[in-house]
């Protein structure tokens, strides 16, 4: 058996990590007999990231994201689980898109969830009898794919995943509180302007009603605002962000352009720091990245016309570990954040911590070798990232079920090799 020795634990404990040859972690202690795979004194051993909310785009947007290509990125950014969301085309709501979506995830590199969506011609029946990973994100406001749905169809859509004991993701915006005179400015800022965080706080509290009334697992997908945090939080239902809302703001609009239009959008530089001291004093359960591709030529239009959406698969657990390595953020908030809370929230009982019996996903980092975000070092598809010039801190391996899918030659620039079995679903697993 393999071991990764001497390594430091999110929580400073410093010990010898022993692989099992079945991919699990066979043990964790001192002077573990076994065949040495690294010596990581002086290193930090971290769960691997377990993305809750990813766009792979396939089937149908294939030249934005593939499945290989937004999963080899994801090992290069220390993520050794994600989760697929449903707006592709066919949007996965039901059994057969479910199953061309299964097909592709094959190319994964790392192991994968696939959620089911919501939509007025879902089929129930047939997405409840795949391994769906959860519901959603169940939309409350168009966004990419156009899937919103009305507040009927979302309470049957709750019942009827709470029957199944299946958690709901929800996208909480509601477009009733969209500000439309921003649609006279044409301003980086207008998208801002427009997609209100009273509509984000008005959904949330729409939502974690519903949630209540039915006794559903309610999710808040990538909340952008302490109003809307701090409504799901007093109701009960788990919160998510996004790293471009806990590191980017509407002052970087101006520099951003489109390239920083999402949804929900970039807020003020006040609500970003309240979102982030959040994050930070554990209000806030999850850090997902959202990450949601578009290619340069779609997000050269104007405010208006170009699709709402940015990567992130990537740099987000840099982004994480450089604030834990400022003290911003401490190094177990960082492993509750992107591993053992989302296990907890999502039931993956084999996934999200460093404990005997639990699967090998592990990030090997080391905190001195902090260096440039760039684009062009990146292994998505998408050429850009709104992160450009930030710096982050890489993992030199990423492994998954005792499995090496990463590997960094050069941490200064990345640079480095894909290998392992491929990934699976979770759900299967
Ligand atoms: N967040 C976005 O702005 N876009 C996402 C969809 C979504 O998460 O709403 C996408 O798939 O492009
Ligand atoms: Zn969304
Ligand atoms: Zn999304």
């Amino acid at each position: 058996m393999r071991v990764i020795r001497n390594a430091t634990l999110a929580d400073g404990r410093v010990r010898d990590v022993r692989i099992g040859d079945d991919g699990h972690i066979d043990a964790v202690g001192t002077d573990l007999a076994g065949e040495t795979l690294r010596d990581a004194t002086g290193k930090r051993l971290l769960p691997g990231m377990i993305d809750a909310h990813v766009h792979f785009r396939q089937p149908g947007y294939g030249h934005k994201e593939t499945w290989a290509s937004g999963s080899r990125s994801a090992a290069a950014g220390g993520v050794t689980t994600v989760v697929d969301q449903p707006n592709t085309d066919p949007p996965t709501v039901d059994g057969a898109a479910f199953d061309e979506k299964a097909t592709l995830a094959r190319d994964s590199l790392v192991d994968f969830g696939i959620n089911g969506g919501v939509t007025g011609d879902w089929d129930p029946e047939a997405l409840f009898d795949r391994p769906l990973f959860a519901l959603g994100e169940v939309f409350l406001a168009d966004s990419t794919g156009d899937m919103g749905i009305d507040p009927e169809l979302f309470e049957r859509a709750v019942r009827r995943a709470t029957e199944e004991e299946v958690v709901v993701t929800v996208h909480a915006e509601d477009a009733s509180y969209f500000d439309e005179s921003a649609r006279e400015r044409d301003d980086p800022e207008a998208w801002s302007a427009y997609r209100t965080a009273k509509a984000e706080a008005v959904a949330v509290a729409q939502a974690v009603e519903v949630g209540e009334d039915v006794g559903a697992s309610i999710h808040i997908a990538h909340a952008s605002t302490p109003e809307g945090i701090d409504q799901a939080n007093a109701a009960g239902a788990t919160t998510e962000v996004s790293p471009h809302h806990l590191f980017l703001s509407r002052e970087d609009q101006p520099d951003l352009g489109t390239f920083g239009r999402m949804n929900p959008p970039l807020r003020s530089e006040e609500r970003r720091l309240a979102v982030f001291d959040r994050v930070a004093d554990g209000t806030v359960d999850i850090v997902a990245t959202d990450h949601a591709p578009h290619t340069r030529e779609e997000k050269d239009a104007g405010i208006w016309d170009a699709p709402s959406g940015v990567p992130g698969v990537e740099t987000a657990l840099p982004l994480l570990l450089a604030e834990a390595e400022r003290g911003r953020l401490s190094y177990e908030r960082v492993r509750d954040l992107t591993a053992a809370n989302v296990a907890d929230i999502f039931s993956l009982p084999r996934k999200g911590r460093i404990e005997a019996g639990r699967d090998a996903d592990l990030v090997l980092v080391d905190p001195s070798a902090e260096r440039e975000i760039r684009a062009s070092d990146l292994h998505t598809n998408c050429d850009w990232t709104p992160f450009e010039g930030m710096t982050g801190i890489f993992p030199e391996l990423s492994m998954v079920r005792g499995s090496v899918v990463w590997e960094s030659d050069d941490p200064e620039r990345g640079v480095g090799r894909f290998f392992g079995e491929q990934g699976k679903n979770v759900r299967d697993l």
